[in-house]
């Protein structure tokens, strides 16, 4: 039966765009969108500013992949191509799927022009999407479904990440989102769910056959989506003669001087409005696209919200959360939530969340609780404990434990939803976050990431024009403030009163963190801006993409218990000393845990390659390889003696997946470090490699080094001064009178006369430890000059933290639940200097990895990096501002 179709017409003057949408499935008109779009098309349509690329409607044969002439197919433009009116019926070839819905017919012709150039981008797009993670080809591919997601989030920032000014796209770029997109969707055209139909046989008997129907989720999202993209994308192209534009303000050498905080992004754009203000017609015409956007962006939200719905808890993160509530809740979340005389409301103000971070954090501890108690009532219901129809409409008994936490269970739903009316731009929770990590539905990992990438591509553009309607405020006190949807006009955008968000929020920590060590302060979510994997690739003014944290197991503390430490029962164990890195592959591992019981798989605990987690689908299984295996030479894996632990869970706001790498000092806002690019030539590089390969290294456990001017102790990490090796080479002259020369010194020139120098020499893979140069022997400026090869330096700060020699070995502070990190991609040839805050207050460490993220490109470690540190040793106390970090000051 033909189902009733219901059309929302939206015409432009060059096509007709339609969306169908099934009668049965009316009141899906997600929040006014219908007579936004409506408007929106009418408004194009008077404002002649429509998109009207006819270039974009261009197509080619399907089998014409070589060749780039192209014809004017003005019915398959990338809207109507996903968006296919009654008339637009192929058949399809398989004839199985003949009763597929007419959206997702796999041989339409494209909606972009194809060229031979695009045939080897698609075929790098899909075997890096293949290969996953790890381009080395090795085990550590993840899921179709999140290669996918990754690959569509990875686009999205290519296309929208430096979304600074309200402008249309460049040609190349929609192009580039329009194919790349198109391929990344197109394993949507080949998803289908059965569904049962009534036929008639020959004798004109009814039977019910099970037939293949396009897949409802995909079906009902997918154009709707589509749309949603047009309807960005053609927003930004409406951006053509506006009244305002954006002043390119300073240059780099400005800015590098300027110290306060609205100069830290002096070479973002700035909007600028003429000196009355916008005329009432430009700020109209603004505000009704605004209103559009902020249409899409609810519309888009709520696609996303609703997916993430559909998608299940992976199980290895349903046994790791606390099965009570209670616990994940926390004493004083968990008495206001049982506080009955409190209103959600109340307890949302008596919260007091300020941040994003702390926002997250409370929706994550809220999602853990709900989930704890719903998989109660879920189990009771199944094993027939309770009275119960459903899980969800059971005879309430106040006494029982499911009596009792219903209503808990309720107020906690209800407050999480109004944390995420408050801050809509959250980034995901730790259990959505965890659900798209471990998704293995192709479906809902696209439908996911595109929703999330167009939800933060429109609250950019938001954010952008409520900067723009600030300025208009500024420069017409008559003008009316902008409306609340436009994030900026509330708390994003920049004036000279109000810095920027995150730069504020970024220096209140900073200070909070000087005062008192301890205490709890918004974090890495707060800086993680514009990316989801682990790089960053543009700072981002006043919006970000949402960033996802993986789920991370990690060892437990030391101090947890003696043998078998960690959280007894858990079902996941910790295992070091085995891995890819020493060859053993994970399928090597799990067959050996197998013997103890279901191995459910075996995950990389970090990434050295040599740690582990083993997770079994009990915790008795896991017990007994824990006893059989710990601390013994193990045979079957090359008779490596395994450390083992139970393993615990970490919560994602204790872990940053998402450290941003940038290029430029400035982007990370640690105050004291600067690093200039270029310092020495390649010539003088090449000589100075010469010079120190010609003198003996000293090997270290993974590393080889050379001192000169003073030894120094990796025991004590300080040298002894009585034991002077002589004036610092003759080689490294040059360099010593270029860093007199150096920018940005505000340092004692005593601590200048330079006179110990480490070099290291680093293989490929090999970095070095989080660390703070000790405080008492050394003076304040630091510089480390980078040869030969590339790194990323990482920096942490930990808010508790003190002088004491971290183990040189242990780099799992990381784990420490208040600690920000940034990172520094440090070009050979260039000099860091580390000095003040950053020489003293923030570990700096090198990642022991052999393959950098950085910006969107894989980079890997050249065979060899060498650096030569020069540093000023101290012969007086510390005086430093940095008590808690400081050897001297601890001592006296
Ligand atoms: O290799 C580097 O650049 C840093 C070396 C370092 O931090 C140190 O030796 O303390
Ligand atoms: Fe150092």
């Amino acid at each position: 039966m033909m189902l009733m179709r219901r059309r929302l017409a939206c015409c432009s003057r060059e096509r007709e765009i339609s969306i169908d949408f099934d009668e049965q499935d009316r009141m899906i008109t997600y929040d006014g969108l219908e007579t936004c779009i409506i408007n929106n098309q009418s408004y194009e349509e008077e404002s002649g500013t429509s998109r009207g690329d006819g270039c974009l409607t261009d197509s080619l044969d399907d089998d014409a992949f070589s060749s780039c002439s192209s014809s004017k197919d003005a019915s398959s433009s990338f809207s109507s191509k996903w968006l296919p009116t009654k008339n637009d019926e192929h058949s399809c070839d398989d004839s199985s799927l003949s009763g597929r819905s007419k959206h997702f017919d796999a041989k339409k012709k494209p909606g972009y022009v194809y060229c031979h150039m695009d045939v080897e981008a698609m075929k790098e797009k899909f075997s890096k999407l293949l290969l996953g993670e790890d381009v080395t080809g090795g085990c550590k591919g993840v899921q179709v479904a999140l290669a996918l997601s990754n690959a569509v989030t990875h686009l999205a920032n290519s296309i929208f990440g430096e979304l600074w000014k309200l402008e249309p796209l460049c040609e190349e770029k929609k192009q580039k989102w329009r194919r790349e997109m198109d391929w990344l969707l197109s394993p949507t055209n080949y998803m289908i769910e059965l569904v049962p139909s009534k036929q008639n046989d020959a004798n004109g008997r009814s039977l019910e056959i099970m037939t293949p129907k396009a897949r409802a989720d995909i079906h009902m999202n997918l154009p709707a989506l589509q749309k949603l993209d047009s309807m960005l994308i053609e927003t930004l192209d409406s951006m053509v003669n506006t009244e305002f534009w954006y002043s390119e303000t300073g240059s780099r050498a400005e800015g590098t001087n300027k110290s306060t905080s609205e100069s830290k992004r002096w070479w973002l754009p700035s909007p600028q409005v003429p000196k009355p203000g916008l005329s009432n017609s430009a700020r109209k015409k603004l505000l009704d696209k605004g209103k559009v956007v902020y249409q899409v962006f609810k519309a888009t939200k709520a696609i996303n919200e609703n997916v993430l719905l559909e998608m299940p808890v992976p199980a290895i993160i349903k046994e790791a959360i606390p099965k009570s509530g209670k616990n994940s809740l926390g004493d004083e979340l968990y008495r206001m939530l049982a506080a009955e005389s409190a209103t959600v409301d109340e307890i949302l103000t008596s919260l007091k969340i300020r941040t994003e971070h702390t926002a997250l954090e409370t929706v994550n501890k809220l999602e853990a609780a709900v989930f704890a108690w719903k998989e109660k009532i879920t189990d009771q219901a199944s094993n027939g404990k309770s009275p119960v129809r459903t899980p969800w409409s059971f005879t309430k008994d106040p006494s029982s434990e499911i009596g009792r936490n219903e209503p808990l269970l309720n107020r906690a739903e209800a407050l999480r939803y109004q944390i995420k009316y408050k801050y809509p731009n959250l980034p995901h929770s730790f259990l959505d976050a965890t659900k798209i990590q471990y998704g293995k539905d192709i479906g809902h990992a696209v439908l996911e990431a595109y929703s999330r990438t167009l939800a933060s591509l429109a609250f950019r553009i938001l954010s952008r024009m409520g900067e723009i309607l600030k300025e208009d405020s500024l420069s017409n006190p008559n003008s009316p403030a902008p409306p609340s949807c436009f994030p900026s006009s509330r708390d994003l955008y920049r004036t000279p009163e109000r810095p920027l968000l995150s730069s504020r929020v970024r220096h209140s920590l900073t200070d909070d963190m000087n005062k008192a060590d301890g205490t709890e302060t918004g974090l890495e979510f707060l800086f993680a801006d514009a990316k989801i994997s682990s790089v960053n690739t543009t700072p981002s003014r006043s919006s970000r993409l949402w960033c996802l944290s993986k789920p991370r197991f990690v060892r437990p503390s030391p101090s947890s218990s003696s043998s078998g430490a960690g959280e007894p029962n858990s079902s996941n164990l910790y295992v070091a000393n085995c891995g890819p890195a020493v060859g053993l592959s994970h399928d090597a591992i799990a067959a050996v845990f197998a013997a103890f019981g279901e191995v459910k798989g075996v995950y990389a605990a970090d990434e050295s390659g040599v740690r582990v987690i083993v997770s079994f689908s009990d915790p008795f299984s896991a017990k007994s390889a824990l006893e059989a295996l710990v601390g013994r030479p193990c045979s079957d894996l090359d008779g490596r003696t395994l450390h083992i632990r139970y393993s615990v869970l970490q919560l994602s706001s204790q872990v940053n997946d998402c450290v941003p790498v940038f290029l430029a000092d400035s982007e990370l806002n640690i105050p004291g470090l600067f690093l200039l690019p270029d310092f020495v030539s390649s010539e003088e590089e090449q000589q100075l490699l010469a010079a120190v390969d010609s003198k003996p290294w000293i090997g270290l456990a993974k590393r080889r080094v050379q001192h000169y001017g003073y030894e120094f102790c990796y025991g004590t990490r300080n040298v002894d001064t009585k034991k002077h090796l002589g004036e610092l080479p003759a080689f490294v002259s040059p360099i010593l009178e270029r860093i007199s020369l150096f920018p940005n010194l505000d340092c004692d020139p005593e601590s200048l006369n330079l006179d110990q120098l480490t070099v290291n020499e680093y293989p490929s893979g090999v970095g070095l430890s989080p660390h703070i140069d000790t405080h008492s022997a050394f003076e304040d400026c630091i510089f480390s000059l980078s040869l030969a090869g590339p790194c990323i330096m990482e920096f942490r700060r930990y808010s508790v933290s003190t002088w004491k020699v971290a183990s040189t070995t242990d780099d799992d502070k990381s784990d420490h639940p208040t600690c920000i990190k940034k990172a520094l991609y440090l070009p050979p040839r260039s000099m860091l200097l580390l000095s003040g805050e950053a020489r003293y207050a923030w570990n700096h460490y090198i990642p022991h990895h052999k393959i950098d993220k950085v910006k969107d490109k894989v980079i890997r470690r050249s065979p060899r990096r060498v650096s030569f540190t020069f540093r000023k040793v101290r012969d007086h106390p510390c005086r430093c501002k940095y008590p808690q970090y400081c050897d001297s000051q601890q001592q006296r």
